[in-house]
């Protein structure tokens, strides 16, 4: 029998999401969620969509490795379980890889060396996919395991957009440059915008807005990213949930010096309570527009923040591609936050950008224009599937050659 299934561990700072997929047709086994990892009341949600109801439970779940260890006795529940000798890899998403790591990679020891050695620059994502890997190898060692780097994509970036203008021997010395993330989904989006727009990648310059919990932006010419807002960590850029995003690195020394705040303590301030969260106290956009609705004050400062910097990023993004086909939102904020992306694009008709009321109405987990007709640049939402993405880019390192991906 030739394995063909490849399960994917998406773990995040406080989240596991998993998918095990069929990669002769793509097609989805199971897909689930673990939420609130570490807190009083965790929650797991698993979909089989092999037959079975949708499981939901409330437990606490001390770290990512009880984490892994439920998905893998839900799935062994469904006949799925890991020691299924049809799995052929597990497809882990790894935040940061650094300049060393440009495309999907089996993990051996120096590779997980590596990975840990990136900790610092990642501080909320390796960790925790760090441990999903060990727990993975702890039980199947004999399965291979890729890991598929957000910072691959943007690996392309010229030099003159991956460079911070700081004294060069220190930047090298510390690796200090962009790196960018989220490269899978913005590698992923791009081209299914292309497809969208009917055309081929290479002949197509995008801007992405990849808004989620975290959020970030990228400029694609011709299927290659050229600019992207993350940095040398995930919290440069757009204002995010929990993330400040962009901030004069003056304000560190100030919080430090005047404030009297730790490195640490400044830390956690702008990666965890700042953002729309510093902002308003909520970090779901879907609360944040029922407050504003309520004609609550603080959440609609909060949104025009928000919607400000995006702004700001879309004209920096359409200058730097010269033309611009496409402006594509994703992620949950993305797709779901028709007000965000009316927003985003109300005043630019000079830029040839209008979004089409009806249209951006719309609900729907499928690619879609929602500009009008006589707009110059098509918007587009364009639903993300990292998941996906990792498991074709996983299968295709693994399955033997001629095999079909
Ligand atoms: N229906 C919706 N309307 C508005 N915002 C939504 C909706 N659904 C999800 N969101 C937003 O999407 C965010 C999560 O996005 P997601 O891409 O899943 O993030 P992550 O992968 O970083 O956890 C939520 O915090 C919320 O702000
Ligand atoms: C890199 C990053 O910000 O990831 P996430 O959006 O999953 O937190
Ligand atoms: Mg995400």
């Amino acid at each position: 029998m030739t394995a063909t299934r490849v399960l994917v561990l998406n773990s995040g700072s406080s989240s596991v999401k998993y998918q095990l997929l069929d990669m002769r047709d793509s097609s989805r086994l199971a897909v689930g969620l673990v939420e609130r990892i570490g807190e009083e009341t965790s929650r797991l949600k698993h979909t089989p969509l092999t037959g079975g109801d949708e499981r939901e439970r409330e437990e606490p779940i001390a770290d990512h490795e009880a984490a892994l260890k439920a998905v893998s006795a839900e799935l062994t529940a469904d006949g799925l379980g890991l020691d299924s000798p049809e799995l052929a890899a597990i497809g882990h998403r790894v935040v940061h890889g650094g300049l060393k790591f440009t495309a999907p990679t089996v993990i051996t020891d120096e590779v997980l060396a590596e990975i840990q050695r990136l900790v610092p620059v990642a501080p909320l994502h390796n960790p925790a996919n760090i441990t999903g890997i060990r727990t993975a190898q702890a039980l199947r060692p004999d399965l291979p395991q890729v890991a598929v780097f957000d910072t691959a994509f943007h690996t392309t970036m010229p030099e003159s957009a991956a460079r911070y203008a700081i004294d060069v021997a220190t930047a090298d010395q510390h690796r200090v440059r962009r790196y960018g993330f989220h490269g899978t989904s913005h590698a992923y989006v791009s081209r299914e915008t292309a497809k969208l727009l009917g055309k081929e990648p290479q002949d197509v310059n995008v801007i992405v807005l990849h808004l989620g919990n975290g959020a970030s932006a990228s400029a694609v010419r011709g299927g290659r990213c050229v600019e992207t807002s993350m940095g040398l960590t995930p919290l440069e850029g757009l204002v995010m949930g929990t993330r400040s995003g962009d901030v004069d690195p003056a304000v560190v020394f100030h919080l430090a010096r005047v404030g009297g705040m730790s490195i640490d303590e400044v830390d956690t301030l702008l990666n965890k309570k700042s953002g729309l969260v510093g902002l308003c106290g909520d970090n779901d956009m879907r609360e944040i527009r029922r407050r504003i609705d309520g004609g609550d004050e603080a959440a609609a400062l909060a949104f025009d923040i928000y919607i400000h910097r995006l702004k700001k990023y879309i004209g920096a993004y359409y200058a730097v591609l010269g033309r611009v086909d496409a402006i594509a939102f994703t992620a949950g904020v993305g797709e779901n936050a028709a007000p965000v992306r009316e927003a985003a694009v109300a005043g630019l008709e000079e830029l040839g950008l209008a979004v089409d009321g009806e249209l951006n109405a719309v609900r729907s987990d499928e690619a879609r224009l929602i500009s009008p007709e006589y707009a110059r640049v098509a918007v587009a939402v364009v639903p993300t599937d990292e998941e996906l993405e990792i498991a074709r880019q996983t299968y295709a390192l693994v399955a033997p050659v001629g095999t079909p991906s």
